[in-house]
């Protein structure tokens, strides 16, 4: 059988006064998952995502990779296999230093990261114009550009490749389309489904559009209060529609 990428096992994640904001969470990964990830406001989401990378410490249960324990693995460590895209265009780019320059730095991720020695070659110059390229939103055009100056949707572009430069086992996207307006947010998922797919990328994506959900990925979870009510794939998923959603919605 297939080893799971990750896998947590009754994961439980307690905060002050004792309350258990994951409550005792299995959930295994399989290599090439793209995983949708729903749930009300507070449901659990983001905890989730920051147990896995790390960022949270579990008070019961196991996190494994490839069937080691990492359980108690920093999160700086988990980044040589891990990567993560926020919501907010103004994290994950360096904001002076060109695309170019962000590009190549994390070419540098899971290790020690700097410019020194590292020169942007021409070659280097033309590879990047055709990842850039691939995203479709003229982010090749802007490789001089200091990424602070992007459009918010070249910079969530420019962060989703810079994830994927040194391909992560396991990528988190953290509702990255979310802070866009909807027809820039409809382009970057379009083209972050193409980049999952051709890379053959394992991917988790929390998304707030149930349409987005359905229609990308080849499963969906559902959390709720810290628990997952609903985990289904392939064929089960595809015949979900937003009305059986949005009954996970009403509480
Ligand atoms: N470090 C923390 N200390 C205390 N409570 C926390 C902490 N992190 C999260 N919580 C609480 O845990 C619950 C789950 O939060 P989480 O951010 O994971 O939800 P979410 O599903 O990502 O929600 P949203 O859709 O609003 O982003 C919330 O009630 C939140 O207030």
């Amino acid at each position: 059988m297939t080893e799971p990428v990750i896998a947590l096992n009754d994961a439980t994640v307690t905060v002050a006064n004792q309350t258990k904001i994951l409550k005792g969470l299995n959930l295994e990964i399989f290599p090439g998952d793209f995983i949708t990830v729903l749930g009300t406001n507070g449901a659990g989401k983001s905890t989730l995502f920051n147990a896995i990378s790390g960022d949270l410490e579990l008070s019961s249960g196991t996190i494994s990779y490839q069937g080691k324990n990492i359980t108690n693995l920093p999160a700086v460590k988990r980044t040589a296999f891990l990567a993560r895209v926020f919501q907010d265009p103004k994290m994950g780019t360096a904001p002076r230093m060109t695309v170019a320059e962000n590009l190549l730095l994390a070419e540098k991720r899971g290790f020690h990261r700097g410019l020194k020695n590292r020169h942007l070659t021409a070659e280097k110059l033309a590879y990047y114009r055709e990842i850039t390229a691939k995203m479709g939103n003229n982010l090749e055009d802007r490789l001089e550009t200091a990424a602070g100056s992007l459009s918010g949707g070249q910079r969530q572009a420019l962060s989703f490749l810079m994830a994927i430069q040194v391909k992560p086992e396991l990528l988190l996207l953290d509702e990255h389309t979310a802070a866009l307006d909807p027809k820039t947010s409809a382009q970057l998922m379009d083209a972050t489904n193409h980049q999952v797919v051709d890379n053959q990328l394992t991917a988790l994506m929390i998304t707030h559009n149930l349409a987005d959900a359905l229609k990308y990925g080849n499963r969906l979870i559902v959390l709720h209060a810290g628990e997952i009510v609903l985990d289904v794939k392939n064929q089960d998923k595809d015949q979900l529609t937003e009305e059986d959603l949005l009954e996970y919605f009403v509480h």
